[in-house]
């Protein structure tokens, strides 16, 4: 353990700036046929790690998740027939604090894909030095299939599967897709049925049920600040003189889109799963966000093109944000992007093979461990708000994500310039730094 110790402090140490582009694109491109969205994370950190050179050994503790839980969940449906679903929660690693992470509620979920966001969990709350861990849950079912009795049995059932490895300072869930503040408040309810009353094993909940003011904007609202920060270290000017193309309106869209708007930026192409819609002019995303309240579709809304949704990544704008799924951005679309700036509000929307060409093609990419790290911060701040029974008003929760998305963006961008490495890489290299100091303070045995 000793040399282990020596070689990792050595890594941690270690400055120099390494001009190490032509070693890691080919490390990249030895990687462009991996399948499976842990492997194309993994390759992302390697990256990191070649950097900081760190050890096998401790290579490999800081790539394997800690713990991977595998639970069936049989509900009764309204029309009394059974049915079973898969659910999954990875616990990624835990040594700067509980784990921590959303739950995903989608179709394709699966246990390589909650591998892979429980490992980004763990370096996005280290990106944001916050204290708390990775971890990741989602269950593989399609919730547009399921009557909304139904879901709150599923969620009920979950709780009921994972509570042993759950709890305030042990795991903490909160939204992610297709989960919202309805679903974390039948979590925090089930919960509290086993250990008494709890707010603080979950977050995102609503304002009136021990949740925080900002934490349903605070993932749209971390990306535009932190959009802001990446323009004004760029020399590219601010929010208002850009244009934005978002890939998804959802929880994190569709914010983003409004406070991008709201600060004269012009949101000229959204998308959703149905459909896309246009406007060079700029789209008027709140009476936008009114039609779809209404119950309207994004696509039909009347003060816009409807355009076809695979065309959504490649409409010529100045900043496009991913929004929505993962692996949106591969080896066979990235040469058609046309923008300058790709800020990564979703989780894991650039491959390996997609972000190597984008290197090459001189477009900036702001990482998803940084970029949506606003989400986290203010469940953190929830988290805290909980503990101590108390509430914040809204104006101090976005004063201090605000300081954390400039301060995060600080940390990544004396990186970059040291090392004069990709902004990806140099927020792998951060966390990594506090994630294996963590280790090492708190000991291996
Ligand atoms: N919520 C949060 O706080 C955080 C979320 N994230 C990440 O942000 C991303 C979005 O999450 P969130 O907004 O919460 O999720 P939501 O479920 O609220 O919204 C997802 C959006 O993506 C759209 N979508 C789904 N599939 C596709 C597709 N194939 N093509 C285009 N659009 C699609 C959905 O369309 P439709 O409505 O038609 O289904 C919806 O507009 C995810 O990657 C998530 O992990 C990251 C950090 C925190
Ligand atoms: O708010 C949280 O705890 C986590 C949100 C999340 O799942 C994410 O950042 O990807």
């Amino acid at each position: 353990m000793a040399t282990l110790l020596r070689s990792v402090t050595k890594g941690l140490r270690s400055q120099s700036a390494l001009s190490c582009l032509p070693a890691a694109a080919w490390q990249i491109a030895q990687q462009r046929f991996a399948s499976g969205h842990s492997e194309n994370t993994n390759t992302f950190i390697r990256e990191a790690l070649q950097e900081l050179e760190y050890p096998d050994k401790l290579q490999r503790l800081l790539l394997t998740p800690q713990r991977e839980v595998l639970v069936e969940l049989i509900i009764t449906k309204d029309n009394g027939e059974i049915e079973t679903f898969n659910a999954y929660r990875v616990q990624h690693d835990d040594s700067r604090g509980p784990y921590k992470g959303g739950l995903r509620y989608h179709p394709q979920v699966d246990l390589d894909d909650v591998r892979s966001l429980a490992s980004l969990m763990t370096w996005k709350t280290a990106v944001m030095d916050i204290p708390f861990g990775g971890a990741k849950g989602g269950i593989r079912v399609d919730p547009s299939l399921l009557s909304e009795r139904e879901l709150e049995k599923l969620t009920r059932k979950l709780v009921q599967a994972i509570k042993d490895v759950i709890g305030p300072h042990e795991d903490i869930p909160a939204p992610d897709m297709n989960t919202d503040g309805r679903v974390m408040s039948w979590f925090f309810d089930e919960y509290s049925k086993f250990e008494g009353f709890s707010p603080g094993v979950v977050t995102g909940k609503p304002v009136h049920l021990h949740g925080s003011h900002g934490r349903e904007a605070a993932t749209g609202r971390g990306t535009v600040f932190a959009t802001r920060e990446l323009l004004k270290h760029m020399g590219a000017g601010s929010i208002a003189q850009k244009t934005y193309v978002i890939q998804g309106f959802g929880n994190v869209g569709a914010w983003a889109a409004q406070l991008f708007h709201e600060q004269g930026g012009r949101v000229i192409a959204v998308s959703d799963a149905f459909g896309a819609i246009s406007n060079d002019k700029g789209l008027d995303i709140p009476s936008l966000r009114k039609h779809i309240a209404a119950g309207g579709q994004l696509h039909t809304f009347t003060e816009g093109t409807a355009i076809p949704k695979e065309t959504i990544l490649t409409v010529p704008c100045d900043v496009l944000v991913p929004a929505a799924i993962g692996g949106v951005i591969t080896e066979e679309n990235a040469h058609q992007l046309d923008c300058k700036f790709v800020v990564e509000a979703a989780n894991g929307p650039t491959t390996p093979g997609g972000d190597l060409i984008l290197r090459e093609r001189d477009i900036t990419v702001l990482p998803d461990i940084y970029t949506n790290g606003g989400g986290v911060t203010v469940s953190f701040f929830e988290w805290v708000q909980n503990l101590q029974n108390f509430r914040w008003e809204e104006d101090e929760v976005n004063k201090r994500l605000d300081r954390a998305m400039t301060e995060a963006f600080a940390s990544l961008w004396s990186v970059h310039k040291d090392k004069r490495i990709p902004l990806r890489t140099s927020a792998f290299v951060v966390a990594l730094q506090r994630v294996t100091r963590a280790h090492i303070h708190r000991g291996f045995d």
